[in-house]
C-alpha cells in the first residue's frame, strides 16, 4: 500500500545542540534504512521549510503507523498521511 506523508518538524528552541545533532544522526540512519529496504521510496525536502513530502510502501496502515512513530524525530512533527491507488491516466 502506498502512502503520502508530509512531515514537518518543529524543534524546540531550547535544545541543546548536541541532543538535536544526535537525533538528527540517529533520524538520517533510520530513514536510510528503510530506503534501503525499499519501504521509503521517496523522501523530498519542501523548499525553504524544515519539512518533507514522502512516499512509504507499506503491507497496512498498522506498518506505516509502527515505523512513523519509530521516527526518532517523531515528538516534534507534525504529520498529515494520505492513502494513494493508481491513477488510470498514469502510463507506469
Ligand atoms: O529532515 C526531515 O525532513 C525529517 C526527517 C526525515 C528524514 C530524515 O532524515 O529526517
Amino acid at each position: 500500500m502506498l502512502f503520502k506523508v508530509e512531515m514537518t518538524v518543529n524543534i524546540p528552541k531550547d535544545m541543546p545542540a548536541e541532543e538535536f545533532e544526535a537525533i538528527k544522526l540517529k533520524e538520517k540512519n533510520y530513514a536510510q534504512k528503510l530506503q534501503e529496504d525499499g519501504i521509503w521510496m521517496h523522501l523530498w525536502r519542501v523548499v525553504g521549510q524544515y519539512a518533507n513530502v514522502s512516499i512509504f510502501d507499506v503491507k497496512d496502515n498498522t506498518e506505516l503507523h509502527d515505523l512513523l512513530m519509530g521516527l526518532p524525530l517523531y515528538p516534534f512533527m507534525e504529520m498529515s498521511v494520505t492513502p494513494l491507488c493508481p491513477h488510470p491516466s498514469s502510463i507506469k
